[in-house]
């Protein structure tokens, strides 16, 4: 099926959901809120999990993996850790015919599950600090609109939980954790991001505090998490009794993080990107780089045009580019230049018989449709340019566009104004809870309460005397609001 039925400013959400379909990134599957993860969405996850992997080992971080399953006393150990996501955890209560002995729940997120062993494991400050990473998936069964990527019962993520003998230590790592998920976001999938802190009220309930890198779909106006990473301070170590020997002999809770991002990263780019031709990928994640596609002529030799092809693609595969070619016979060129537009191939390589006779290539650039005919002899150097270029202006445009959303108000008819008007707000905030749950009361409806996405590490300028937008009160920050994925 060639071209799409909807297009990106019409009707969002069916034209993503036949974006993901049409790339080839996703198959939908007969129980809700699952999703069947295909060769481009997965290769694309492998590309970032490449970079977070090699980056969290330079950190020293230690590759675990724990059981998919906790009893029903180890997560219920703390009531604030998961009091109100009760709901979302899905349970295992039968084996064959017969009742399990008691219900077993599938992991949501893994704190319970490990935390019991980093209280054995941890016993004297040799032993620490303790760095584990896990990838895997996690189950939560959540009832809200289902979107492939973005909102899942089943995701992929990789979660850290660390512990470390001082706070200095643990908050260190959080704020390096966070660049690292800045990278993932502005560097590979080309999407630029805010870092900021949480508020009480939206940050980890077990936690201390909350950083996030949050991102902003321009198409309807709202946030979106992009990753997080906590610093649980000493609850979790108090809860699960995880101490160690001090150097004065006496015994001393860890100070721990907790820092995920998930599958959900793959369709905030996804979204960010796509145009009505289908996804638009950003070289640095794109699992295909290049796709070299012969245009045959009636009576010339194909063949020849073909070997060309191949040898291009040998060419650029050796210079590290992924490439390949399209040689099938029982499609047009025009059916493929359509096909490979739809999986977002940062840039097709055509070879015609003029190309064959003038030593050229014509390449094509998916973002912005430019052509350039270019000597096969300069190809790598100018296909390394161009990918660069690609990237570059991916993130540019997508910068571009986020900026254009903001809007900076200063009184509530200023924020509703902006938040009818799908804008990313940023206004100063007393920093009180009851505003913040005062706010939500008063935007609730059918698109969503308004909330705090972040409070950026980057605060501008706040005169004295600036009231808060929302209760006139003194305002002490400026916060980013909006309503959220
Ligand atoms: O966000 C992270 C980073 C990786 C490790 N976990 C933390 C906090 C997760 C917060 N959270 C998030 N969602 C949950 C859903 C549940 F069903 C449940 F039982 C518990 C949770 C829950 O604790
Ligand atoms: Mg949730």
């Amino acid at each position: 099926k060639l071209g799409m039925a909807f297009k990106k400013d019409d009707n969002f959400g069916e034209w993503y959901s036949e974006v993901v379909v049409n790339s080839e990134m996703i198959e939908y599957y007969d129980i809700s809120g699952c999703y069947i993860l295909r060769p481009w969405a997965m290769e694309i996850w492998e590309l970032l999990k490449e970079f977070f992997d090699a980056e969290i080992k330079k950190l020293k971080l230690k590759p675990y993996y724990f059981p998919l399953f906790v009893t029903e006393n180890v997560l219920q150990k703390e009531k604030d850790h998961i009091e109100g996501f009760a709901p979302e955890v899905a349970w295992v209560t039968k084996s064959g015919k017969s009742d399990l002995e008691a219900p077993i729940a599938i992991r949501p997120t893994s704190e319970t599950v490990m935390y019991p062993y980093f209280s054995k494991w941890i016993r004297s400050h040799r032993d620490l600090p303790l760095r584990c990473n896990q990838w895997c998936n996690v189950v939560r069964w959540e009832f809200s609109n289902p979107t492939p990527f973005i909102r899942s019962r089943e995701f992929l993520w990789q979660e850290g939980h660390t512990a470390f003998a001082t706070k200095e230590e643990a908050d260190e790592e959080v704020l390096q954790i966070l660049e690292l998920y800045r990278r993932i976001y502005e560097e590979f999938l080309a999407v630029p991001v805010s870092k900021g802190r949480k508020s009480e009220m939206e940050k980890f309930a077990g936690g201390l505090y909350t950083t996030s890198v949050e991102a902003f779909i321009p198409n309807t106006g709202r946030g979106i998490q992009g990753a997080t990473s906590h610093c649980l301070g000493q609850n979790f170590a108090k809860m699960f009794d995880i101490t160690f020997e001090n150097d004065k002999g006496s015994r001393s809770m860890v100070w721990q993080n907790s820092w995920a991002y998930t599958t959900r990263s793959i369709g905030v780019m996804v979204m960010t990107h796509g145009d009505d031709k289908g996804l638009v990928l950003p070289p640095r994640v794109a699992p295909l780089q290049v796709i070299v596609i012969p245009v045959p002529y009636k009576d010339v030799d194909t063949t020849a045009i073909v070997n060309e092809c191949k040898r291009i693609v040998e060419t650029l595969e050796k210079a590290g580019i992924r490439a390949d070619l399209d040689t099938r016979e029982n499609y047009s060129p025009g059916w493929k230049y359509s096909h490979w537009e739809m999986k977002g191939v940062p840039l097709r390589i055509e070879i015609g018989p003029k190309d064959m006779a003038n030593n050229q290539a014509r390449v094509v650039r998916r973002d912005n449709g430019a052509k350039a005919d270019v000597p096969t002899a300069d190809l790598v150097e100018q296909v390394r340019v161009l990918l660069d270029g690609i990237q570059e202006n991916l993130f540019e445009t997508a910068k571009q566009k986020r900026d254009a959303c903001l809007k900076v108000v200063n009184t509530w008819d200023e924020f509703i104004a902006a938040l009818n008007d799908k804008k990313f707000i940023l206004a100063p905030w007393c920093d009180e809870e009851e505003v913040e749950k005062d706010v939500k009361a008063r935007t609730k409806g059918e698109l969503g309460a308004a909330k705090t996405l972040c409070t950026p590490f980057e605060q501008p300028d706040l005169p004295e005397g600036t009231k808060c937008f929302a209760s006139g009160k003194p305002a002490k920050k400026w916060s980013f609001w909006g309503r959220s994925y």
